[in-house]
């Protein structure tokens, strides 16, 4: 535990950096099974935010977990340290004025209002990517259902370890029967007005 800490103040602030962006930043964070669309959403929606010159970045399960976070097993308390540093580390970007677009399964309903509390809900966009274990299975993307289903695979979502679906997301997309078109469609015009230069008053 870190303690006698005293907080900095910086000479540039977030409100003068969202200024010079011209734009909000906001955490516009996806949740779903494995398989349910959430990188295919979260790169889609940057590649239209990217091309109208706004400042963003992605952070997905499979690459935080490869670097920050690769100390961490899929257990309850791993996956919710994995969490806990993502929210602080999409915290750091929303200050730095940048547009964040997180994918991670995240399945349990605390931890996303963890994440919720961290950046702020004023901050935090949440889009819950449904789609069915069977839609899931059935795409199989990178053969980890059947690794779960041969018991390679410990603790897998939706097969040996829980997904709770959020109570009331911002924006539900359904992966089973939707086109990706759509989805993406549906996304922007939610996210589009939230992004516009907030009034800092
Ligand atoms: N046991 C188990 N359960 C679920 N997923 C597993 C597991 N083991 C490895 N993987 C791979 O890890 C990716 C999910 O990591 P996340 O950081 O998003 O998970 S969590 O939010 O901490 O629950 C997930 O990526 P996505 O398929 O993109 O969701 C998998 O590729
Ligand atoms: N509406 C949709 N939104 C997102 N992905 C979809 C949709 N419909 C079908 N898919 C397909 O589902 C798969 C989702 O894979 P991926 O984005 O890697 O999922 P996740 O990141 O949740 O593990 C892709 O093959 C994608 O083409």
């Amino acid at each position: 535990m870190s303690t006698n800490i005293v907080k900095q103040d910086y000479n540039v602030n977030v409100k003068q950096r969202r200024e010079q962006n011209k734009h909000n930043s906001k955490l516009i964070w996806f949740t779903g099974l494995s398989g349910s669309g959430k990188s295919t959403l979260a790169n889609q929606v940057e590649v239209y935010l990217h091309k109208q010159g706004k400042k963003t970045y992605v952070l997905d399960g499979d690459n935080i977990r490869g670097g920050l976070n690769k100390d961490l097993d899929f257990t309850p308390e791993g996956r919710e340290e994995n969490l806990r540093r993502i929210a602080e580390t999409a915290k750091l970007f929303i200050d730095a004025g940048v547009i964040t677009l997180a994918a991670f399964i995240s399945p349990m309903q605390k931890d996303r209002d963890k994440i919720r509390e961290i950046v702020g809900k004023e901050n935090f966009i949440e889009v819950f990517v449904n789609a069915s274990v069977e839609a899931c299975e059935k795409r199989d993307v990178k053969g980890l259902y059947k690794k779960a289903r041969a018991g390679k695979i410990p603790n897998f979502t939706g097969i040996s370890a829980p997904y709770e679906k959020p109570e009331n997301p911002t924006i539900q997309i359904n992966s089973d029967f939707e086109s990706i078109e759509d989805s993406i469609k549906r996304i922007i015009k939610v996210i589009n007005p939230e992004l516009e230069l907030p009034n800092h008053e």
